[in-house]
């Protein structure tokens, strides 16, 4: 039998009781629901489609109270009694006033010839002996078979919802389609198995489908519908007293004698009905031997006999027994289908409800329908409309807008109203325990992106400021941990509620560190660049979050790479795609994170072409998820870094910042990238870059033409010109220059435009410095070299006019009126440096007479 502590939930017990107390002297004592909804039933017109096809209407008296529930299943012996001695009365029924219900049945009902009209649960009663109610005894102490049960008392009328509400067909059954469906076939088909096993959690109809079951496997009805609930068979074992169904108790099998005395009464061949059913609930009690003893007798020929084992604990059967059984799983209940249900119970009980207070009691009962009515019935004794204030007054716990209004208040130091605050929950209801508890999991579930929706204002203007901003989740991390060091306070205070508000003071005790850093950070956006804005929201701190050590002992870089790396985790895990998720996270990398204004642009790496043009289709995912972590717009470049694997992941760090651009900057010097700008402009020149392979200095570019004008053989030494970028110069790009480029001193009124073309490799490069050394564009002043920085999915040529950006060898500083892209004469005098920033991946270059641009 069912440990009865656990169909009850946790509420403050004195409350309950004293509306208990006032409440039930509303009650109909024969309903036992609230009076005032009683009188609907007085007055119900039953439709019997009996031999006469006689319709009776009733009027409101206690012979149509009782004659309403005729044909019920669910009827009791009194009941049937009485309804026997009224239906005499009316010239109905035998001359017999003490009928036995079995007379009833079989002089009225066999052959289930009324149609009943089934049109709520509430209109039956429950008459069955419930497990919530008193047990059935199955065999005597010695072992013979209990000789009748008509004069078991039955349980007058429902205690409570979930035995009023007890499914009593398998379309009643909720969420268990699967289940139902099959087993209904089997009994309509004879397709019988000795031995059933129900398992899954608790209140989740195990019991009542092994009673439905049973009854639709003795059901007389030749309908498909079964059971019937009208037969004789349904009538009686609905209303408790078959001989053949029985429920046993495993804690009390727990003799072998009194095993046996089952197995002897299993050998039997049935009273009345077509199979002997023993329901063995809590089977997971009974002894291996026991277990055995059962499976062996299954080999004898008792084809009349089923047995039906349920369980919530599957994993302590005896792995052997279980195999002779055909297994049914009974899963917790969805909410919904709670929530449905209770939405139906409410509607028949006449409760008031809002439909967020069943959601809330649906939640909170774990997938058990049963818990879920007990709840409801707790709170359907409080008179009041179910609100999930209510529900929430009841269980003790703190609406989610409320916990975040007290975040709120605490994350923005707002010492009065947070007190306040405090002090009125914790005097209301909640216990300090409770409150820190569910405040924790409020974080946790924000931290984890689980808190998307709000109901308030209030909290979804929260959401919008902690959750999707870095700042916002910093604190909401010290929040935490404060939390989890109150936490273990208080289960040895005993002033809880005084450490709870302590703790709550302490949750913006560093945000003014945070809002410092934060301004700084803005502050240097607001030059242009900034370095890396994570590292400098975490410059103040002597601890290290990215790598969990003093700062002392960790190197700038390599925190700097662990934050953004954190970033670009993150930032994936907001990826609603499976497959993007994954892409992302062993294609991509986060090289570098500026701030510009309002804007922040990421830099993200990937070292094949394929990956990139396929980054490229997610562009706007990236820039979202990454919005959604910074807290800023975001603007993503994309680049190719060179290709190394997963396993060396140093060099790919390595790698990643000699080709990205903020990430050379910080390879080459320490100087921050306007540092660095500053020294280009005073013609500070590049340092080639050592120490790394061929393969990795290999430059992407190729210079190919795209319109030739009339063709001009150029010189030997303008053949050799060269044009490099910042990675240094390199064989194989000298060699694409020799073959593609043929530029002649003496074209001067011609020129042509070559596009430096990185299509496939580094498509919209974030910043780069081109060089092209000074024999190519010097030797004649009339000739000019001239760039235009094309987007790179414009490849067309376009005409000379759409030309706005542009670099002209003879005027350095030539600033781009469009982006940041500048030229400017290197430190050596034969050389041209060209920084882009910004868009592009292509560059034109014209190589003609300026004033032919
Ligand atoms: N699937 C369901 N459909 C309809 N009602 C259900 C369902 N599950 C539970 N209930 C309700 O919960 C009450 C208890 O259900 P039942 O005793 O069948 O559950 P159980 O799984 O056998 O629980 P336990 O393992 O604790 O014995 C029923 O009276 C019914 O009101
Ligand atoms: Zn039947």
């Amino acid at each position: 039998m069912a440990d009865m502590r656990r169909h009850s939930v946790d509420v403050p017990l004195s409350r309950t009781l004293v509306q208990l107390k006032r409440m039930r002297s509303l009650r109909d004592p024969s309903t036992n629901s609230l009076s005032k909804y009683a009188s609907p039933s007085d007055s119900m017109i039953w439709e019997t489609a009996s031999s006469n096809g006689a319709t009776m209407e009733l009027s409101r008296s206690a012979t149509s109270a009782a004659m309403s529930r005729v044909g019920s299943p669910c009827m009791s012996a009194s009941e049937a009694r009485s309804v026997g001695s009224r239906r005499s009365a009316l010239g109905h029924g035998t001359e017999d006033s003490r009928l036995r219900s079995n007379d009833v049945v079989g002089s009225n009902f066999s052959g289930c010839g009324i149609s009943y009209c089934w049109s709520g649960a509430s209109k039956y009663r429950d008459l069955y002996s419930d497990s919530d109610g008193p047990e059935q005894p199955l065999l005597s102490p010695e072992g013979t078979e209990v000789a009748s049960q008509d004069n078991v008392p039955y349980t007058e009328t429902p205690r409570c919802l979930s035995q009023k509400f007890r499914p009593r067909s398998f379309s009643e059954l909720i969420g268990l389609n699967v289940v139902a469906q099959s087993l209904l076939y089997s009994s309509c088909k004879g397709k019988v198995a000795p031995m059933y096993l129900f398992h899954g959690p608790r209140g989740t109809g195990k019991t009542s489908t092994a009673r439905i079951f049973a009854a639709a496997l003795n059901c007389l009805s030749l309908e498909e519908q079964r059971p019937c609930g009208f037969c004789k068979e349904c009538v009686i074992l609905f209303s408790g007293r078959s001989r053949d169904v029985k429920e046993l108790d495993s804690a009390k099998m727990d003799r072998l004698g009194r095993v046996k005395a089952l197995l002897k009464s299993a050998s039997l061949v049935p009273y009345s009905s077509r199979f002997k059913v023993f329901i063995v609930d809590e089977c997971h009690l009974l002894q291996e031997d026991a277990w055995s003893a059962i499976v062996k007798s299954l080999d004898e020929p008792y084809r009349h006999t089923v047995y039906i084992m349920i369980t919530s604990d599957l994993d302590s059967l005896p792995r052997t027994s279980v195999t002779h059984c055909q297994k049914f799983h009974f899963p917790k209940i969805k909410v919904a289908d709670i929530v449905y249900r209770l939405e139906k119970i409410c509607i028949d009980e006449g409760l008031e409800f809002d439909h967020d207070g069943l959601y809330f009691i649906a939640a909170k009962s774990n997938g058990s329908l049963r818990d879920a009515e007990i709840m409801l019935d707790q709170l359907s004794l409080l008179g009041k409309r179910v609100t999930i204030s209510l529900v929430h007054e009841l269980v003790g716990l703190v609406s989610d807008d409320e916990l975040i209004e007290l975040l709120d208040l605490a994350l923005s130091s707002d010492t009065t109203n947070t007190v306040r605050r405090a002090r009125e929950l914790m005097a209301s209801s909640i216990d300090p325990l409770q409150l820190v508890s569910q405040l924790a999991n409020l974080i946790m579930d924000i931290l984890s992106g689980r808190c998307q929706s709000a109901a308030t204002e209030v909290s979804k203007s929260f959401l919008g400021r902690y959750a999707f901003a870095e700042v916002g989740i910093r604190k909401l991390r010290h929040a935490l941990k404060v939390l989890s060091e109150t936490e273990k306070q208080l289960r040895t205070s005993r002033n809880k509620a005084t450490w709870v508000t302590v703790a709550l003071l302490q949750f913006g005790t560093n945000e003014s560190d945070l809002v410092a850093e934060t301004n700084d950070m803005h502050a240097h956006s607001a030059t242009g660049y900034t370095d890396d804005w994570v590292s400098k929201v975490n410059s103040s701190s002597n601890f290290c979050d990215a790598c969990n050590s003093n700062k002392s002992n960790c190197s700038e870089r390599h925190c700097r790479r662990l934050k953004l790396e954190n970033i670009w985790r993150r930032a994936i895990g907001k990826c609603q795609s499976r497959s993007a998720r994954s892409f992302l996270k062993k294609e991509g990398i986060l090289s570098s994170v500026h701030v510009t204004e309002e804007v922040a642009i990421a830099e993200v790496g990937f070292s094949h072409p394929d990956h990139l043009s396929r980054a490229e289709k997610m562009q706007s995912l990236i820039e979202g998820v990454l919005q959604h972590v910074l807290g800023f717009n975001v603007e993503i470049r994309f680049k190719l870094v060179p290709c190394v694997t997963r396993k060396d992941a140093r060099l790919k760090r390595h790698s990643f910042s000699l080709l990205g651009c903020s990430g050379r900057k910080q390879e080459l010097s320490d100087s921050t990238v306007t540092d660095e700008d500053e020294a280009v402009r005073h013609g500070a020149r590049e340092t080639p870059l050592k120490g790394y392979s061929s393969s990795q200095q290999r430059s992407p570019f190729i210079v190919q033409r795209v319109d030739s004008k009339p063709k001009v053989h150029g010189s030997e030494d303008d053949a050799r010109s060269t044009l490099t970028s910042n990675r240094s110069m390199t064989d194989d790009l000298t060699r694409t220059c020799r073959s593609e480029t043929n530029y002649s001193k003496g074209a001067s009124e011609q020129g042509r435009f070559d596009t430096i073309q990185e299509p496939d490799l580094q498509p919209n490069c974030f910043s780069r410095t081109l060089k092209l050394q000074k024999r190519f564009f010097s030797s004649d002043a009339a000739h000019t070299i001239c760039f235009r920085i094309q987007p790179h999915n414009k490849m067309s040529f376009l005409p000379k006019k759409e030309f706005d950006t542009y670099f002209c060898a003879y005027e350095p500083y030539e600033q781009c009126p469009r982006s940041n892209s500048r030229a400017t004469y290197g430190s050596r005098d034969d050389d041209l440096s060209i920084k882009t920033s910004g868009f592009g991946s292509n560059l034109l270059c014209w190589r003609g007479p300026k004033q032919s641009i």
